[in-house]
């Protein structure tokens, strides 16, 4: 590890990512980074049309991202102190390679490129699988209205589009571990002892 624990916790939209950093946050008194959700202003237009508002939608993501990995390198990883992260930075290109087509593309990728390449990543990764219909549950629990819209074929994609992700950063970075949790069978809000389990996984990767 070259740096002190950077954790992220990462999976498709409503797997319990924010949930379960703010659980090991509590558990570890780490500072915890969260993705910003109800200040932006694309989303609602984004689920209902998508093809319309990607780009929009994927540069404020990026944006908003890159400032606060910034932020956390300054306050956090300069000073080698842990800290956890409901999101990785990479999620940027796993939902931008599904919702931008051709030059589009192609730009967001150079740029996600040029701002990001050299920032220090996660080195301890938390990857929360679960499938469509666990997935639409706690959305739908949730209740954000604008995720209503949300096409299941959209969320199925990105379900198959995280496991080739991960996969794929395995490959990248073997020296990053990835905690794979079956968010369909384990129940680290309500099963102490499930998460008590994860929290001891984790804390291995702090030493
Ligand atoms: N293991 C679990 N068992 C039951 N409910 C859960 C579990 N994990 C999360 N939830 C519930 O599911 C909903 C979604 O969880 P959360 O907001 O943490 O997901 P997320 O992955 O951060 O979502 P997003 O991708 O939209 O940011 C919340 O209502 C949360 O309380
Ligand atoms: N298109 C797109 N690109 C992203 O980088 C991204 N990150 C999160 N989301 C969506 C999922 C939840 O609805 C909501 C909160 O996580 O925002 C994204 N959507």
């Amino acid at each position: 590890m070259t740096h002190a624990p950077f954790i992220a916790v990462e999976g498709p939209i409503g797997a319990g990512k924010t949930t379960l950093a703010t659980m090991l946050s509590t558990e570890f008194q780490l500072p915890i980074i969260k993705e910003i959700v109800e200040e932006n202003p694309f989303l609602d237009k984004f689920y209902r049309n998508m093809d319309d508002w990607s780009f929009q939608l994927e540069m404020f993501f990026l944006c908003n991202r890159y400032k606060q990995l910034e932020d956390t390198v300054m306050q956090y990883i300069d000073k080698g102190k842990p800290v956890i992260s409901d999101y990785h930075i990479y999620k940027n290109l796993i939902f931008s390679e599904r919702t931008l087509k051709g030059t589009k593309r192609d730009k967001y990728r150079q740029i996600y490129h040029v701002l990001t390449d050299d920032l220090p990543k996660p080195n301890v990764i938390l990857y929360i699988r679960a499938d469509l219909d666990t997935l639409l549950k706690r959305i739908d629990k949730r209740g954000r209205s604008f995720e209503d819209a949300m096409d299941t074929a959209y969320l199925q994609q990105l379900i198959e589009d995280y496991d080739e992700a991960m996969t794929s950063l395995a490959i990248r970075e073997p020296s990053t571990p990835i905690i794979t949790i079956d968010g369909n069978k384990v129940d680290f809000v309500e099963n102490k002892d499930q998460f008590a389990v994860i929290a001891l996984q984790v804390k291995e990767h702090m030493q």
